[in-house]
């Protein structure tokens, strides 16, 4: 990921092009624990980030125009979540400064690695600085939450432990850990699985102590692994070498390594043709010193 630019108050030029870091996010684990009564389910997960993302550029413009300078194909500009956290926060503050934002994509859509969330939160940090809103972190993290429930965890910017449905964040620490990451063919609709008749929502409200990948699970990865066999596949062949699991509503997976040549090493014998990946287990946000 790109180094974080300076900008302590001498250093800054508020007219530079500023490039900030919109890192990827697993879910250790995803437990439905119930809904609310708006149909929203009732979550426990562990969210961690990982050191490879988007990459999000940022330009304050004098004019209030929010303008996206690059195509993500299939998202419109009106619906791009880049454009709509720089809306929400010129709601927020009434701030008169617009941007020109860029992002280049890596982190797969429908991928369940909450690209879209990332890029969201790294918009949100970003402009709070450049426009000199000095909202605090809490007042991020609600605003977030208008654009999509991981936001607010980006925004927090540690490896959390979250509940509701993934607003209410506890940091937690797990040990160092490099993930070999797979990335099926497939692109999952996050309300068709939410939406699916045989979808668990009655998982025991967990007292979280400590993580363990064997007294957790995934609740959605049956339901989608059912509807999208290339994830299912691409999960029986990581078991083979780890502890494979699905990551949000999928489709990409994962399986954690204790050091980078283990998960590289599996990573050397995946099927020819798919789309493998090596990315340490981040602990805190690249951006995390921008917000109080
Ligand atoms: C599953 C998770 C786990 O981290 O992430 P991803 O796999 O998408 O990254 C999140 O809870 C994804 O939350 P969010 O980002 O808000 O999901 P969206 O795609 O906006 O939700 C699409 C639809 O799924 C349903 N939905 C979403 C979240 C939730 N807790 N309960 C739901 O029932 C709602 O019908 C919603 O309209
Ligand atoms: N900047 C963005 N990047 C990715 N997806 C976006 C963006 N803005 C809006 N979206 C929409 O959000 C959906 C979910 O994307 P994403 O957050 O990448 O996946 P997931 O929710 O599975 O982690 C996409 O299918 C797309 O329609």
């Amino acid at each position: 990921m790109p180094g974080i630019p300076d900008m302590s108050p001498s250093e800054f030029d508020p007219s530079a092009l500023v490039r900030v870091p919109a890192p990827a996010k697993i879910n250790l684990f995803l437990h439905i624990v119930g809904r609310r009564p708006d149909g929203y389910h009732l979550l426990q997960t562990a969210f961690r980030m990982l050191d490879w993302g988007d990459e999000i550029s940022l330009r304050r413009r004098d004019d209030g125009a929010i303008l996206r300078t690059t195509d993500v194909p299939g998202v419109p500009v009106e619906a791009d979540l880049v454009v709509r956290a720089a809306r929400a926060l010129q709601a927020a503050t009434g701030s008169i400064f617009g941007a020109e934002i860029g992002v280049d994509k890596r982190i797969p859509m429908g991928g369940g690695l909450g690209g879209g969330s990332s890029d969201a939160a790294s918009v949100l940090i970003g402009l709070n600085r450049l426009w000199g809103c000095g909202l605090s972190r809490a007042r991020l993290q609600e605003i977030g939450l208008t654009l999509g429930a991981d936001v607010p965890f980006f925004i927090f910017g540690e490896t959390a432990f979250a509940e509701g449905v993934g607003e209410d964040l506890q940091a937690m620490s797990v040990p160092p850990a490099w993930y070999l990451m797979v990335a099926p063919d497939a692109s999952v609709p996050t309300a068709e699985i939410f939406s699916a008749k045989e979808l668990t929502r009655d998982s025991e409200i967990l007292i979280m102590r400590a993580f363990a990948m064997h007294t957790t699970r995934n609740d959605m990865q049956a339901t989608v692994c059912r509807k999208f066999p290339k994830v299912a596949e691409a999960l029986v062949w990581l078991s083979h070498y780890g502890a494979a699991r699905m990551s949000g509503s999928g489709a990409c997976i994962f399986a954690p390594f204790d050091s980078k040549e283990k998960a590289e090493q599996v990573a050397a014998v995946a099927p020819q043709g798919w789309k493998v990946w090596v990315a340490e287990g981040l602990d805190r946000h690249p951006l995390q010193s921008w917000v109080v």
